[in-house]
């Protein structure tokens, strides 16, 4: 008989060629279209290129609102940490609750063994390593993957390149025009910016007090929501000569902390949240502290579910609240969030 998968499907390039070349490989496809948020027309226009994909290849697909679920589990999240003074990553928390969670779990009540995407990212059941292209590698944003559902996910995208890709889709009649879409912004429910979202439930617009490293008040800021760890415009600094940066973020205060370049500088920090793929407590690795970043040597100590990181070099602007993810070369050994 043949083996029954998943695969979630968005309406884009990527996982439309997981589709086709899952089919051809012998699977039994079917497709489910997750509805995550509430974007206008958003969800109508990707359904119906789902749909588009299904009759070519004569599979089944279903719709699946998932926007309750998105919102206590990812949405709410989001705003919250701003909140807090925090920088979420949406797409970490969605990988693991959302799409490696509720998508499992609906994989399961269709009696479907294994579950695919069009992340690029490569899996041998155990573990979870960065795609091949370097410049289109996911794997970052499933460190928090639980390592039970690893057993069950392909990805088929890990070894390819995108404008191969691109071209696989542009030789199939129907599916030409799927190569030369727009392609997705970062964080799906996101439009424009974020400060937009979240102007949405709350006024951001506060000013408040610029501070620098000793206390002293040296300007002002739009409010303390707009700003992430790192950010070198948008505020305030009386007779500054040199680039000032984010260094902090008060929210009791709504104030923000700042200076220069190298008082970004981390050498060690904290990480909660730990999900690992191996049984590690004390270890040498790499670490990567957001998603467009060399991969930094490092020792990590876990004890009371925190992991104590050391670098062996130091990181520029690290924001409390992204998530770390540990890396063994190209393996990865599972991650956390900064704290
Ligand atoms: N709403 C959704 N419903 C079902 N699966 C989804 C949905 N959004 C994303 N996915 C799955 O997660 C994968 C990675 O999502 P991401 O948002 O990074 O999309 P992408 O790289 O633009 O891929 P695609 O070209 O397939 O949209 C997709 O390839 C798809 O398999």
């Amino acid at each position: 008989m043949k083996k029954k998968v998943l695969i979630g499907m968005s309406g884009g390039v990527d996982s439309t060629v997981t589709a086709v070349l899952l089919q051809k490989e012998g699977y039994e496809v079917e497709g489910v279209y997750m509805k995550l948020h509430n974007k206008p027309g958003y969800h109508e226009e990707n359904w119906k290129k789902v749909q588009r994909v299904a009759d070519y290849l004569g599979i089944k697909v279903h719709f699946y609102d998932l926007s309750k679920e998105f919102n206590n589990e990812v949405y709410t999240y989001f705003i919250e940490s701003y909140k807090e003074g925090l920088t979420p990553n949406p797409c970490v928390m969605c990988n693991r609750t959302i799409k490696f969670g509720k998508m499992v779990e609906f994989a399961d009540s269709i009696g479907a063994e294994h579950i695919a995407t069009g992340h690029y990212i490569q899996c041998d059941g155990e573990f979870i390593y960065a795609a091949d292209d370097p410049n289109k590698d996911q794997s970052y944003f499933l460190c928090e993957v639980r390592k039970e559902v690893l057993p069950r996910l392909i990805f088929p995208l890990g070894t390819w390149v995108k404008e191969d890709v691109k071209a696989y889709a542009a030789r199939i009649e129907v599916l030409k025009d799927f190569a030369t879409q727009k392609e997705s912004s970062e964080i799906c429910f996101v439009e424009n910016t974020y400060d937009e979202v979240l102007a949405r439930h709350m006024n951001i617009d506060i000013p408040g007090e610029t501070v620098d490293t000793e206390g002293n008040v040296v300007g002002t800021h739009k409010g303390y929501m707009h700003y992430t760890i790192g950010k070198r415009r948008g505020f305030f600094v009386n007779g500054a000569h040199e680039p000032h940066f984010v260094l902090d973020i008060r929210p009791e205060t709504n104030q923000i902390i700042v200076g220069t370049r190298e008082k970004l500088e981390v050498n060690a920090f904290k990480v909660k949240q730990i999900n690992l793929f191996e049984d590690l407590t004390e270890f040498d690795c790499q670490v990567k502290v957001r998603y467009r970043t060399r991969a930094v040597p490092c020792h990590v100590k876990i004890e009371e579910g925190k992991a104590s990181v050391v670098l062996s070099e130091p990181v520029f602007g690290l924001a409390k609240g992204q998530a770390a993810a540990f890396y063994d070369g190209k393996r990865l050994l599972g991650g956390g969030l900064i704290c």
